[in-house]
């Protein structure tokens, strides 16, 4: 099963880093998060095509999916560090709802969040984005490793091109 401490130890690290290096330390930013999480879930429909009906084009490679997917696991954590809340669970079996509905699902669920910031719908958002990954065939590992790797390119983006 996943260790999401080592993750949210991570998080913390990159996160803290990212506010020094740009003067935010203290600063409230999780309506930022949010919009953020949005914005990404919406790149990740994106790259997977699973909404575009008009189109017979497929979907992107695997490795593209997952690096969009492991960005919307940053901020999951990113915001739980900052509510204080922690996920500690695993994703549920594969359901019947297709990527489209848990997508609009996923986006309910930052709605209810944003609205009432509680553990609950906290833990809600993992839900359904770790139904995402289920669907999209990520492993456990599959997610571990992106989600290192992002992280590292994070920290080395920091220090460079921004
Ligand atoms: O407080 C923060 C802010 C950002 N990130 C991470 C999450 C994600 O992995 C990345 C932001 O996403 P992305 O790589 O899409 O950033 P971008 O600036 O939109 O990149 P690009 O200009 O390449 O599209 O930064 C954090 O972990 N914590």
């Amino acid at each position: 099963m996943l260790n999401w401490d080592e993750l949210y130890h991570m998080q913390n690290e990159l996160d803290s880093f990212i506010e020094r290096e740009n003067n935010l330390t203290g600063k409230d930013l999780l309506r930022d998060k949010l919009l953020a999480l949005s914005v990404e879930a919406g790149e990740l429909a994106n790259e997977t095509r699973c909404f575009k009906f008009w189109s017979r084009k497929g979907p992107s490679e695997k490795s593209i999916i997952l690096e969009e997917y492991v960005d919307g696991i940053h901020f999951l954590l990113s915001i739980g560090l900052e509510k204080d809340f922690r996920f500690s669970g695993s994703a549920d079996e594969k359901g019947s709802q297709s990527l489209t509905d848990l997508f609009i699902a996923f986006n309910r669920c930052i709605s209810a969040f944003e609205l009432d910031q509680t553990k609950d719908h906290y833990i809600q958002m993992w839900h359904v984005y770790l139904a995402i990954g289920e669907k999209l065939s990520f492993s456990a590992q599959d997610t571990i490793q992106a989600y290192i790797q992002k992280n590292k390119v994070n920290v080395e983006r920091q220090k460079k091109e921004y």
